[in-house]
């Protein structure tokens, strides 16, 4: 597995997936050509932002930086998913958000074969999509409650595996399929590696809310101690953000000590009256994958445990680790 500093630039191979949930991440909206090495892939993304710069587009540091990133996410998904993603395991929980995508290329590698007998379960529109256009057996977690495992991204991750998830609105659904999940998996670029939850995401706690109680339950959130919270707005759509459950977000950031406790936090925000779900996701995790910039991948695991990977021990890393 190559870093993704010196991808060769041949983008002649593969099938092309979509790249983002997120809206403010629109650096990563190109189309990808995947292939079974992900040097290749990035190496793609390059042309593809070339000819998008040629297009008028971002800058080439700009772009060499979005290439990166992209390259980072691919090896934590297609890692973790060589981890975790065992020929035993039958149904299979797909995230959503940027690197999720990724995770979907890598089991269309495993082979027709060994999907052929697997059901997949979406956790939103995103990951529904991704999956049908895979070709994969598409399923929802009320007839399949039981999940083998789930893997998903993530807005930011602490040292003790705590997630802040929602900057896509998914993170109902989300946790849903986490905790239906025997193992629950996230994959994430180096970006979102944090000791503490709020150091890199800003935008705050993505909290889901029954739309007719939201101006009462702003003034409760702001109460907790988030007074900058607000209700999320669309970018496209005059009007707030509505999730594939007809709900409104709200994004409630929080000050350190409050993210230094996020199951309190989490706790407290579940109980006001209208909060659907919360995007914090606390403990939940058995293993965190993060792609770094020099093509090595950093596991964090529920034990306390964290190791750094690099590429060739990636490469002959071959063992399961799953249950
Ligand atoms: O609601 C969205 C999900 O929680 C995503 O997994 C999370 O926002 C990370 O998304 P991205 O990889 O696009 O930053």
């Amino acid at each position: 597995m190559s870093s993704p500093a010196i991808a060769r630039l041949d983008a002649s191979k593969g099938s092309s997936i979509p790249n983002n949930s997120n809206p403010g991440d629109a650096t990563a909206t190109a189309n990808v050509t995947t292939s079974t090495n992900p040097a290749d892939n990035v190496a793609a993304h390059a042309v593809n932002i070339a000819s998008q710069e040629a297009k008028g587009a971002p800058s080439a540091s700009a772009t060499q930086a979005a290439t990166v990133i992209e390259g980072a996410k691919q090896l934590a998904a297609y890692t973790a998913v060589d981890h975790h993603i065992l020929p035993h395991h039958k149904v299979i929980g797909i995230g959503s958000g940027s690197t999720v995508p990724y995770v979907v290329d890598r089991i269309v590698q495993q082979g027709k074969e060994v999907n052929s007998g697997r059901v997949f379960i979406p956790t939103g529109f995103q990951s529904k999509e991704l999956i049908v256009k895979a070709g994969l057996i598409l399923g929802d977690v009320d007839q399949y409650p039981n999940i083998d495992v789930t893997v998903d991204g993530a807005d930011e991750v602490d040292s003790d595996l705590n997630c802040i998830k929602g900057g896509g609105a998914c993170h109902l659904r989300e946790k849903v399929l986490a905790e239906a999940a025997e193992t629950w998996v996230v994959v994430a670029d180096y970006r979102k590696n944090s000791k503490v939850l709020g150091t890199t995401y800003k935008q705050g706690v993505p909290i889901e809310v029954a739309p007719f109680a939201y101006a009462k339950l702003l003034q409760n959130v702001h109460r907790l101690g988030s007074e900058k919270a607000v209700l999320r707005m669309a970018k496209a759509k005059a009007g707030p953000v509505v999730t594939d459950n007809g709900n409104f977000v709200i994004d409630a950031p929080f000050d350190e000590s409050k993210y230094k406790d996020p199951h309190s936090l989490l706790t407290n925000l579940k109980m006001l009256t209208g909060v659907v779900e919360v995007g914090l996701f606390c403990r939940m995790a058995k293993a965190a994958y993060f792609g770094n910039q020099d093509g090595s991948v950093t596991i964090k695991r529920d034990n306390g445990e964290e190791a750094t990977l690099r590429e060739e021990e990636i490469k002959n890393y071959g063992g399961a680790t799953s249950t």
